[in-house]
């Protein structure tokens, strides 16, 4: 591939991305698929899109400073600027003079002599002068979001809800890496084994703290392992592996996962009942409970029933006290897979928030009549917002005086997180920067007793 035509394929991606709110992992998974990028062109493509979405907002500040006042800069000539100043301050592998030479033939493709003389003369200057510093910024707040590119409102919302330390680490850590996690499958694989194929394979790897069945990917490509393209391990990130530890599926159990699309929860629990027992999966949308059938077959689990349903109607399905184990893994905002899914912190809103905390809401309310008197149900988001975490779970427990947090709960965290900060008297908040996860909040209810 012709180093433009990369380069053309990176824009077309980003322009999609912004254009249409998709979904990056999805635009840029299809895009992979398509044939269009070599094989050894992929992680650069990677990392320029995913870089570019992360950093945007600190791009569009270098970007300002070149740029005159009220200047009107067409949208794909923006986004070629952006991917193309990316390149320069962040990436060190591809010379400036290149960079700039490839914006410029597509500057001259896609538009005429006057875009190209444009991208030229604002990315000539950049090379000459270097970007603006970040910490010239006076106002505390909007360095802070300048810097780590995260929108105002969230940085000034989360320092409400968290102070300054954590959201200064938390919007920090959203913009680095994050390592592959991945789950083994227990009914092919012991952990001890895994690790020892991966490692004879050269993958750097060790044993995740939060689950027997984890191994954190420190160094290597899992996606060329024949454990991951045999299935004998899958893609999970550590903090929603503690949830099926957390809710103790048996195998001779009835349990119900509530909003369980795409299944990578809803497999983990059919893997500790062994293929044993019962697993409701439901999802709002068709679509998506076809993707936990898919991801059950895929791992061999034929203990699994994905069928879509409306959480808050499931009372029309099943009579109260049906299950032993319930699982709501709340639709949310996302705020805690930032690092994954980088748009999110662009097209997320605080009116999205609170819909979507008072869904959550409704969701426990009608689900939690579904549970056995004595049996246990979780509530786990992967979002770091406080209202769709503490709050639902706060009111919850006012409208719903028969319940309350299983305590026990805390005592068993693993080992890390017991006393780790996000621990309140209703659940667990795992920040990104703590253990270099996403962010998650996942807690434990049953009923009070009746003596
Ligand atoms: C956080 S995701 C679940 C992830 C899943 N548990 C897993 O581990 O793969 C939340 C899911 O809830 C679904 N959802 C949204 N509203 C719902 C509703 N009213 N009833 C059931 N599912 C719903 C979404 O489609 C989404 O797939």
């Amino acid at each position: 591939m012709q180093t433009n035509q990369l380069r053309n394929s990176i824009l077309d991606v980003l322009i999609r991305i912004d254009k249409d709110q998709g979904f990056s992992h999805l635009v840029l998974n299809e895009e992979l698929k398509s044939g269009r990028i070599l094989a050894k062109d992929e992680g650069l493509f990677t990392e320029i899109v995913y870089g570019t979405i992360q950093q945007k907002m600190t791009l569009d500040f270098y970007l300002e400073a070149f740029v005159k006042q009220g200047k009107k800069v067409q949208p794909w000539v923006k986004m070629l600027l952006r991917m193309s100043i990316y390149q320069m301050v962040y990436l060190d592998r591809i010379p400036d003079h290149a960079i700039i030479h490839e914006a410029v033939e597509i500057a001259k493709t896609r538009g005429h002599k006057g875009s190209a003389s444009f991208v030229n003369g604002v990315l000539r200057s950049i090379q000459r002068k270097g970007v603006p510093e970040t910490n010239q910024i006076q106002d505390r707040n909007k360095r802070i979001a300048i810097t780590t590119s995260h929108p105002m409102w969230l940085v000034n919302r989360w320092i409400d809800q968290y102070g300054l330390e954590i959201t200064e680490e938390m919007c920090k850590t959203n913009t680095k890496h994050k390592p592959i996690t991945v789950r083994v499958q227990p009914l092919k694989v012991t952990r001890e084994k895994a690790i020892q194929q991966l490692t004879s394979e050269g993958l750097e790897v060790e044993p995740s703290l939060f689950s027997p069945q984890g191994i954190i990917i420190v160094d290597g490509n899992i996606l060329k392992s024949k454990l991951f393209t045999e299935d004998y391990v899958t893609i999970q990130d550590q903090t929603s592996m503690l949830v099926a530890e957390i809710l103790h599926p048996e195998q001779n159990m009835k349990v119900l996962d509530a909003c369980s699309a795409p299944g990578g929860k809803a497999t983990h629990i059919a893997e500790k009942m062994r293929n044993h027992g019962e697993v409701y999966a439901h999802d709002l949308h068709a679509k998506k409970a076809k993707l936990v059938k898919e991801k059950a077959d895929q791992l061999h689990l034929t203990n699994i029933q994905a069928l879509a349903y409306d959480a808050r109607k499931l009372q029309e399905l099943y009579p109260v006290h049906t299950f032993d184990r319930i699982l709501i893994d709340a639709p949310c905002s996302g705020l805690g897979v930032i690092r994954g899914k980088p748009e999110i912190k662009y097209h997320k809103t605080e009116n999205d928030i609170e819909k979507l905390s008072s869904i959550q809401l409704d969701i426990l309310n009608h689900v939690s009549t579904l549970l056995k008197e004595e049996g246990t149900m979780v509530y786990s988001t992967c979002t770091t917002d406080k209202l769709e975490n503490e709050t639902v779970v706060r009111r919850f427990l006012g409208q719903n005086e028969c319940w309350q947090v299983d305590k026990t709960f805390f005592d068993e965290l693993p080992e890390p997180l017991r006393g780790s900060i996000g621990i309140s008297s209703v659940g667990l908040q795992i920040f990104p920067h703590t253990f270099n996860t996403d962010g998650f909040f996942l807690t434990r209810l049953k009923r009070k007793s009746s003596e």
